[in-house]
């Protein structure tokens, strides 16, 4: 792909700048090697609950072809590679014992990463939770918040000196709001009244692990939140009452406690009977100082008041007049350089990385000349990155950008239906191949963004 260097989107010396993935999306082999169930494993095996009975039992392969997607990284200039590291693989209980061969998998892969010269950006949970501590009450459980960090402290250890940047858990939103509340994620329960507690202890987790890393760690940790903004459907009073709402469920429920500003005030009209308070001495505990915040992005909203669309009674308005994704979400890249600017003011100009964003769409066949054009998936990426760049020259202090996916893979209960990668993989083959976007990123960050 011949890109002109047009310097106008020129990003800051030392921007970092890499692609994103998780275990179970992954890694497949999730049982290998004296590795535990996950609940996405008893989930993705459950019937009814996965798009064409999809699991991660094969998924991209990584397990096994981890050093190719190395290789894979470094011809797509990676600088930076965001990994989530399966709990059960290491700790197959959950607490307790150690699976060597488990966490030797995470020891190869860093070191690999190292000697390509790629920096490993490690995320401590994404939403695998050991299946036997599920059996325990998993997140609904207040002793989690010590088994995460137990389990934390173990790669703290073996990793010091070579991981710098931690995450503890990805979205834990999404965690509760599909887990939880809605069903539609592991472990896939439907009670506002858990979801409350299931949050709670999440962020409990968290701060609890933060605490531990100051103790035995090295390095930056951060928490990576998912952040849709909201824009109301109309000026009337309904419409913007609804849009708070919105905005309090998704967006402020964990980051306003996170940044030491307790649960929002809305989150009690949303919840009703099933919201609850707690102990200060919790919210003290979750809003442990932190280094970095990351922001995983991929639209906006735009809801109009609708009683009857429980919890939030919110329902988003479709913006016909933009393109949407196969994920159905509207594209709309000035909504991120809004996000980044409002979320800038919401940290007090903490340092954030955005540690996903990318979009799904359909990819035709492998052309003749054996390249898989993607032109909706370049001009997404373009027009993303561009608006990430207005938003750091209105002062936003953006380290990093992470794109989703450095592969396609297991869309969770989407199955293998819906393609975020960079990179098309072919799940019978397991044959990967960069796609037109993933070259185009390949320039971006040789020339630092100067190509867009
Ligand atoms: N859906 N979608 C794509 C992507 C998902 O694959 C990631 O695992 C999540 O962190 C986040 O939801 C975003």
């Amino acid at each position: 792909m011949i890109t002109k260097d047009t310097g106008n989107y020129l990003f800051p010396e030392g921007f970092l700048w890499g692609a994103a993935t998780a275990a179970y999306q992954i890694e497949g082999s999730s049982m290998a090697d004296g590795a535990g169930a996950s609940i996405w494993d008893r989930f993705s095996h459950t019937p009814g609950n996965m798009r064409d009975g999809d699991t991660g039992d094969v998924a991209c392969d990584h397990y096994n072809k981890w050093r190719e997607d190395i290789q894979l990284m470094k011809r797509l200039n990676l600088q930076a590679y965001r990994f989530s590291v399966s709990w059960s693989r290491v700790m197959p209980e959950g607490r307790g014992a150690i699976n060597e061969k488990g966490l030797a998998f995470y020891d190869r892969l860093v070191d690999g990463l190292l000697e390509a010269g790629i920096e490993p950006l490690c995320t401590l949970y994404h939403w695998d939770l050991p299946a036997a501590l599920d059996d325990r009450g998993g997140w609904l459980n207040p002793d989690i918040a010590d088994w995460f960090a137990d389990y934390g402290q173990v790669l703290f250890e073996k990793f010091k000196g070579r991981v710098k940047t931690w995450g503890t858990i990805n979205e834990p939103w999404v965690i509760v709001d599909g887990g939880y509340l809605h069903g539609a994620l592991a472990p896939g329960h439907r009670s506002a009244f858990e979801a409350m507690i299931a949050g709670h202890n999440i962020l409990r987790a968290h701060g609890a692990a933060v605490k531990r890393f100051r103790q035995v760690g090295e390095g930056d940790i951060g928490i990576v939140l998912n952040i849709e903004p909201k824009y109301p459907a109309s000026d009337r009073p309904e419409d913007e009452a609804a849009r708070r709402r919105a905005d309090a469920q998704m967006n402020r429920w964990f980051l306003d406690p996170l940044m030491g500003r307790g649960y929002p005030q809305e989150l009690e009209d949303v919840y009703g009977e099933a919201y609850r308070d707690f102990p200060q001495a919790d919210f003290d505990l979750i809003a442990q100082p932190t280094d970095w915040m990351g922001l995983n992005w991929y639209t906006r909203s735009v809801p109009e008041n609708a009683p009857d669309a429980w919890p939030v009674r919110a329902r988003p308005v479709k913006q016909v007049q933009h393109a949407h994704t196969e994920t159905g979400w509207e594209v709309y890249p000035p909504a991120l350089t809004d996000t980044l600017v409002w979320l800038h003011e919401q940290t007090n100009g903490l340092p954030l990385m955005i540690t996903e964003n990318g979009s799904a769409w359909y990819d035709p066949p492998h052309a003749i000349d054996g390249r898989v054009h993607d032109p909706m998936r370049v001009e997404y990426l373009k027009n993303h990155l561009k608006a990430a760049h207005d938003a750091i020259g209105k002062g936003v202090d953006l380290r990093g950008y992470m794109a989703w996916s450095l592969l396609d893979n297991l869309e969770w209960s989407l199955g293998y239906s819906k393609r975020f990668g960079i990179t098309h993989v072919n799940f019978q083959t397991q044959e990967r191949t960069i796609k037109d976007s993933g070259l185009l990123y390949a320039e971006v960050i040789k020339s630092n963004g100067g190509v867009l």
